[in-house]
């Protein structure tokens, strides 16, 4: 069902910019650009020419260029009308296509259009929408990887290698009396072992490209003074919370945004937790707790002079079950210098606040707690496509699992490919397509 009516936006960011450009799509449209411009515009070639509006006025005067079909980034007729970057001139500018038979675009209508035309599979779209808003330079050159079609070039090998296995698989059913001799002569095992093996490659890959695009909260617990807003301010580089030595200082969830090595961190500083009868103390605390709901990892503080304290535990007792680490800060005060160690399997590291000693090492800490690990090949990709890799290795882990049931076999692995191709794409329900786009920006 592919829509060709002309849809048109700006595509630039709103505000004011040395050019302003608006994209308009659709089928047949040299008469369009001859409406607007007064000219009949080379293919992909730049025109200097007057847009007017229906009474000749001169709307702008700009470039116009014309990319027939389908040579073009929809695969429709696209016609792009440089102008001048105001927001007045470009919303005159789009009037008048509308009253030339254009409509408004919905966001992501653009690039929805380039992936029912076949010029991009449905990651590289999704990856459009990545790159725009791609917050680090590293989520920037990952969302650029998969956009190139790396990612989705991963995924189109494993599904070209289960339909393979498959073939194999399914032969052995149509003839059973060769079954298991046969497929053990064509190694299916294996096959499938190698299959496994590079899905779970991806997964790795995958899961790094996603910490890049979502990144991860962090929230800062502990009682009051132990200086989690000193701490906040230390990673976040600015006096963004306020530090004080009178105890319940800071009543409000703050949250900042930071980046250790291209990877967002959503830190998050709250009210310290003790018993109180103050209200507004108390309504903190239970924002306190509903910051601790949210979180991806939670950084106990408490005081290197104390260590661990009965009260400490009692906060531990409470928290979900996320990763956490725990910070001893205020070592300037105590005999333990900077350093980290492992206890009962959790991380715990000593630093200062105030002075700044040890907050490298918490750095690194937070790093290796999110799961990064620096390297090239990471592909941006979205919980989606996480979701469908998982979901497909344990389909492979059952066949693996399977042993002489060859219909069962041939069964998982049909439902691996099926989630595999889910990631590009290939089958995918039109309210899924809907969602998808529905997140991009208008004039993308
Ligand atoms: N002015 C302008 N700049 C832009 C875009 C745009 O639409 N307009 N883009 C929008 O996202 C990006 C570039 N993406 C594009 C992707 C494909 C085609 C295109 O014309 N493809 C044809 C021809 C390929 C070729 O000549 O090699 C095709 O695929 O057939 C154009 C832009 C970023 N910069
Ligand atoms: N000597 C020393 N003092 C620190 C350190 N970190 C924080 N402090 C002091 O401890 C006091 C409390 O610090 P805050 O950062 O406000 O503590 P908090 O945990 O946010 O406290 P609440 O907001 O009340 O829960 C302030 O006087 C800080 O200057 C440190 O590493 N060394
Ligand atoms: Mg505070």
């Amino acid at each position: 069902m592919l829509q060709t009516d002309t849809i048109a936006a700006i595509a630039t960011a709103p505000g004011r910019g040395g050019v302003g450009v608006i994209r308009i799509s659709g089928k047949d449209l040299l008469p369009f650009a001859q409406a607007i411009s007064g000219k009949q515009p080379e293919p992909r070639m730049a025109t200097l020419a007057g847009f007017r509006d229906e009474d000749a006025s001169l709307i702008d005067s700009g470039l116009v260029l014309y990319f027939p079909a389908p040579h073009s980034f929809t695969g429709e007729d696209v016609i792009e009308l440089q102008g001048h970057g105001g927001p007045a001139v470009l919303q005159r500018l789009l009037k008048r296509c509308v009253e030339l038979g254009a409509r408004l675009a919905e966001p992501g209508e653009f690039t929805k259009r380039a992936f029912m035309n076949d010029k991009l599979d449905l990651a590289q779209a999704e990856s459009v929408a990545d790159l725009i808003e791609a917050s680090s330079e590293e989520a920037a050159k990952s969302a650029m990887r998969s956009l190139s079609g790396e990612f989705s070039s991963q995924v189109n090998t494993l599904v070209e290698g289960l339909i393979n296995l498959r073939m194999l698989v399914e032969a052995t059913l149509d003839f059973p009396e060769e079954d298991i001799d046969f497929l053990e002569a064509a190694d299916a095992a294996g096959k499938l072992t190698a299959l496994r093996e590079h899905l779970s490659r991806l997964q790795r890959s995958a899961g790094q490209g996603r910490l890049l695009r979502d990144g991860m909260n962090v929230v800062l617990v502990g009682q009051p003074n132990v200086g989690k807003s000193s701490l906040m301010n230390q990673l976040a580089g600015d006096e963004v919370a306020i530090v004080t030595d009178i105890a319940g200082t800071t009543r409000d969830t703050l949250r900042e945004l930071i980046h250790l090595e291209g990877i967002p961190l959503h830190l998050i500083d709250t009210a310290g937790l003790r018993d109180t009868v103050d209200t507004v103390e108390k309504i903190g605390i239970e924002r306190t707790w509903a910051a601790v709901n949210k979180a991806d990892l939670v950084l106990l503080l408490v005081d290197a002079r104390n260590g661990v304290t009965a009260e400490d535990e009692e906060i531990l007792a409470k928290l979900p079950a996320v990763p956490r680490l725990t910070v001893h800060n205020k070592i300037d005060l105590s005999e333990h210098g900077l350093s980290e160690e492992v206890r009962d399997g959790e991380w715990h590291v000593w630093l200062s606040a105030r002075q700044g000693q040890g907050v490298d090492l918490l750095r690194q800490r937070l790093l290796h707690q999110a799961g990064w690990q620096a390297g090239e090949g990471v592909f941006m990709a979205r919980e989606r496509h996480l979701i469908a890799i998982q979901m497909a290795a344990e389909h492979l882990s059952l066949a693996a699992a399977a042993g002489h049931q060859i219909e069962f076999i041939a069964e998982e692995l049909r439902l691996a490919q099926h989630q595999l191709s889910s990631i590009t794409g290939e089958f995918t329900a039109d309210d899924l397509l809907g969602e998808i786009f529905s997140r991009f920006c208008i004039g993308k």
